[in-house]
């Protein structure tokens, strides 16, 4: 894509944009934060120590608080008519919840196509627990949510989640690499139904069905997918 053509409409969803200068030092942030964010979970550490790392945390706050927020609106519309650029791409999509390159929280969750099937895989420590040792209930939601929305990729038409029901059949572990899969399983006019499922070691861990609502167009198989 050229540096004015980005549509929302059509970039991969939740899959990173090559990064220009700027963004190689936003993820390199990023990064370092989510190190800290793991490592912090019961560290072991001296309170003298402690009191450091939280005043230098609570000064840096401060500055970065100090430099004003980019405005999503303008950059979105951009990108909704077609006309965004590398670093509108960049600045909505590199801050995506558990997939953005550029988002501290995110784990991250990678995302791909693989034919007709959307794959992905994560591996999340301590910060994101539930149950001991296990990845929390509602995070494991977040995260088929946004694997299952990624089947949208293989259709025209965008919109919104209508109803997730999961199944959660054994504990996802933490700290495992965890492996995911999600289908169409047919398409009715706008609506779009989904199962998602997660291995871990090759166990089942999670099932999930889900219904999508186009926001505009009746959802349709994009060329080269779906039953020919
Ligand atoms: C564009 C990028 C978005 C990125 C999103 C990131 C992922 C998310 O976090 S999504 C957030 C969670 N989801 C939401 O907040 C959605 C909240 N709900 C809504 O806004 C609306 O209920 C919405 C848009 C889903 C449907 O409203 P509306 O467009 O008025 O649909 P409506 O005309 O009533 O129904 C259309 C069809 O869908 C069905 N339907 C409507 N809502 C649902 C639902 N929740 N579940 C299942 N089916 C539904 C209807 O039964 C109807 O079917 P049929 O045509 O067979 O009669």
């Amino acid at each position: 894509m050229s540096e004015s053509e980005y549509d929302l409409q059509q970039l991969p969803q939740s899959e990173p944009v090559a990064a220009n200068p700027e963004y190689r030092e936003r993820r390199r942030l990023a990064a370092a934060l989510r190190r800290i964010i793991d490592r912090l979970v019961r560290v072991e550490a001296p309170q003298q120590k402690l009191t450091q790392w939280a005043d230098q945390a609570e000064q840096w706050a401060d500055d970065v608080a100090s430099h004003p927020r980019r405005q999503q609106q303008p950059l979105l519309m951009r990108l909704w008519t077609g006309k965004g650029s590398q670093q509108d791409a960049l600045d909505m999509g590199d801050h995506d919840i558990m997939t953005g390159l550029s988002a501290a929280m995110a784990p991250p969750l990678e995302l791909w196509l693989d034919g007709d099937v959307v794959r992905g895989r994560a591996t999340l420590g301590p910060a994101w627990q539930g149950p001991p040792g296990r990845v929390h209930g509602g995070v494991v939601a977040l995260m088929l949510d946004i694997l299952m929305a990624k089947c949208q990729d293989l259709v025209h038409g965008l919109g919104m989640t209508g109803t997730l029901n999961i199944r959660y059949q054994a504990g996802t572990p933490l700290r495992k690499e965890v492996l995911m899969e999600a289908r169409i399983q047919r398409i009715e006019g706008r609506k779009m139904f989904v199962e998602g499922r997660f291995f871990v070691d090759g166990e089942q861990t999670v099932l999930a069905e889900g219904i999508w609502i186009s926001m505009q167009e009746p959802y349709r198989w994009r060329d080269g997918h779906g039953p020919q």
